[in-house]
């Protein structure tokens, strides 16, 4: 199974809940058919799903090619966007992009923050370097891509005759700022579709061309989507994905507040920071949802493990790990045993990683943190491709079951205003 998920430490605290589980599955079954059924809150943005079940080949294939002359022809693909507009590329490219590996162009992102210093540094590197970039703005009106934009913009075009060819735009159909702008300059475009909110995006262009330039296979990831979805269009109550969203729902109706998505190794940190713009903008309304917090452990055990363990009990929390303990390098015997590692003589790193979140887990659950574990059986495209679906569809039903609609985000548009009018725009 690509996807193995483990709730063994979250039955007991269920279990005290009082949850009547028949009616539970009940209520999880009915967000399910609606999800299916395109009878949710916002049914017009389920294009994320719909895309899914009748895949566009020709796209595919279209992405796949400018990536290859991005590749042949860049030292460096800056990829402009905020949000779902770049977190899904950055989840992916983390995950299966081996780190300190050189094939193919540096894929640099700009526009996801208004830090000062890096957007100076960032422009001081490229230069002398071959550059693309890639503008992504669903709306195309975001002010952080937007004013990054601007600057990359002036930089290639004092660089370079070809900007124009250089510069690829992922945006609005018909719409929009940077729609308009790029049809005016007549760059390549690739499109957001208008039923698939940013945060659902990771698989349309909009993940898949800066993923496709880094050198995954975005075909295989797609189809392992595909596959997921199937695979729960047939699924009864104890599919994982519909197990997790009854089981999260019936902690939240309980008073807990928060969910930890703790990833066991490293390259699955950008699926946590992918999982917790998906469930913080699709939940959290409305006085309602599981504030979603992403750790890295081991490394925040060493930090706030402390208040996992022994702070408010509000918390329940997902382990996301690999199925490697076979993996990485192993300890060698010394003779005189200097640091005390001998016992672990023979021993993988996957195997010392596996002992620390086997213990973790069973720590957590007797501190009062109920928790589920998420096994990838391998990391490769297709398993992550199912890993993305899984979670989309999940918190589609986990919203609906929370009677929110999991497909809007109106909460952000305020310090937006605020900023705005501080900034004394027209
Ligand atoms: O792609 P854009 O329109 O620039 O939006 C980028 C991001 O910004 C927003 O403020 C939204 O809250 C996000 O859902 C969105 O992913």
């Amino acid at each position: 199974m690509p996807l193995h998920f483990d709730r063994q430490y979250a039955a007991d605290a269920l279990a005290e809940l009082d949850v009547d589980r028949d009616a539970l599955d009940g209520d999880v079954l009915a967000a399910h058919q609606r999800v299916l059924n395109g009878e949710t809150a916002s049914p017009e943005m389920l294009g994320w799903r719909q895309m899914l079940l009748d895949p566009d080949d020709a796209l595919l294939e279209s992405v796949a090619d400018t990536a290859n002359e991005i590749r042949e022809r860049a030292d460096a693909l800056l990829c402009i966007g905020i949000g779902g507009s770049y977190l899904g590329a950055e989840a992916v490219m983390q995950a299966l992009v081996p780190p300190f590996s050189d094939d193919g162009p540096e894929v640099l992102f700009a526009g996801h923050h208004l830090g000062p210093d890096y957007h100076r540094r960032l422009f001081e590197y490229l230069d002398g370097k071959s550059v693309y970039i890639n503008i992504i703005s669903k709306s195309g009106t975001t002010l952080e891509p937007a004013l990054a934009f601007r600057l990359a913009r002036r930089f290639l075009e004092d660089r370079f005759d070809d900007a124009d060819r250089r510069i690829i735009a992922t945006t609005d159909a018909q719409r929009g700022t940077l729609h308009d702008f790029a049809v005016e300059r007549g760059y390549r475009r690739y499109v957001v579709p208008d039923d698939v909110g940013g945060r659902f995006s990771v698989l349309t262009p909009v993940g898949l061309l800066p993923i496709a330039a880094s050198g995954v296979d975005v075909r295989t990831l797609f189809y392992g989507a595909v596959a997921e979805a199937r695979e729960l269009t047939e699924a009864d109550a104890s599919h994982p994905a519909l197990q997790y969203a009854a089981d999260r729902h019936a902690f939240h109706e309980s008073g807990y507040k928060t969910e930890v998505l703790a990833s066991m190794d490293p390259r699955l940190t950008g699926i946590g920071d992918w999982w917790q713009q998906l469930f913080g903008e699709s939940e959290g309304k409305e006085g309602k949802g599981l504030f979603p917090v992403t750790l890295q452990y081991t490394t925040d055990l060493h930090s706030v493990g402390q208040y996992v363990q022994q702070g408010q009990r509000v918390l329940v929390e997902t382990f996301l790990r690999i199925d490697d303990a076979d993996d990485g390098p192993a300890v060698k015997e010394e003779d005189s045993d200097p640091d005390g590692l001998n016992y672990l003589a023979g021993k993988p790193y996957g195997f010392v990683n596996e002992k620390a979140y086997e213990g973790t887990a069973e720590a957590h659950a007797e501190g009062g943190v109920p928790n589920w574990t998420l096994t990838l059986s391998r990391l490769d495209a297709e398993t992550l491709g199912r890993l993305l679906y899984f979670y989309e569809h999940a918190v589609a039903v986990s919203g609906t079951m929370l009677d929110v609609d999991p497909f809007n985000q109106p909460g952000v548009e305020t310090y937006k205003q605020k900023m705005f009018s501080l900034l004394g725009r027209p």
